[in-house]
């Protein structure tokens, strides 16, 4: 399943932010690719330097990891801190899988939160390359898509502007992707029968068969 999440950023982290990307220090994205991702990666990426970017990484993972969509999409079980990473004219990152162990942790999910103006910046599109075809994503600043670890995609090159994002990996409770998304359909279906009908019965026996199929399925 691929999902978008818009506007997973608050305005004022998003603003901290832009301030701090606009004189921070990147270096070659290409020193944090596995063996054959260096082969098509051409980005950079900020390095960490000091307690101030610590700081917004920790604001920008606690934003993602509170917001309930994540939550109810991802089932997370451990999250990665966000990379922040930058493409300008020339840069881009070529068709690759994620590798599936990162920093001890199984990558199940990944995902891109934009971080600038989408009008700031020719190119720079998300491509996830399905056995269907191919879909391309290029989302407001702040907003987030999350997509399964283990599928090809790409970064179109940057014409003009600069592309900034944050990106980042999580492990699942529910390793298999099939079974995450019946739990978020299920999920999804009892929040709005509970928005429009209150606490019923049916609402009841939904978040019954939720939860129970959580207690089948979640590796904590
Ligand atoms: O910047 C993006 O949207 C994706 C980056 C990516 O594919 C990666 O870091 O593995
Ligand atoms: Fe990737």
């Amino acid at each position: 399943m691929i999902l978008c999440i818009a506007q997973v950023l608050p305005a004022d982290l998003l603003a901290d932010l832009t301030r701090y990307l606009a004189d921070a220090k990147f270096v070659d994205g290409n020193r944090t690719a596995g063996w054959h991702a260096r082969l098509v990666k051409a980005n950079e990426q900020l390095s960490p330097s000091d307690a101030l970017h610590a700081d917004l990484i920790r604001r920008i993972n606690a934003a993602i990891e509170e917001h309930p969509l994540f939550q109810i999409a991802a089932r997370p079980k451990a999250v990665r801190p966000v990379m922040i990473s930058r493409y300008t004219a020339g840069m881009r990152y070529g068709t690759h899988v994620d590798d599936a162990v990162m920093g001890g942790i199984r990558t199940d999910i990944s995902f891109t939160l934009f971080l600038a103006d989408p009008s700031s910046y020719e190119g720079g599109e998300l491509v996830m390359e399905g056995t269907g075809g191919e879909q391309s994503y290029k989302l407001d600043a702040g907003s987030m898509i999350l997509y399964p670890s283990g599928a090809l995609h790409r970064v179109e090159p940057v014409t003009a502007g600069a592309r900034l994002a944050a990106v980042g990996w999580a492990q699942s409770m529910v390793r298999d992707a099939g079974k995450r998304e019946i739990l978020f359909d299920l999920d999804t279906a009892r929040r709005s029968l509970f928005q429009r009908e209150g606490k019923t019965a049916e609402f009841d026996l939904i978040s019954k068969s939720t939860a129970n199929l959580m207690r089948l399925w979640a590796e904590t």
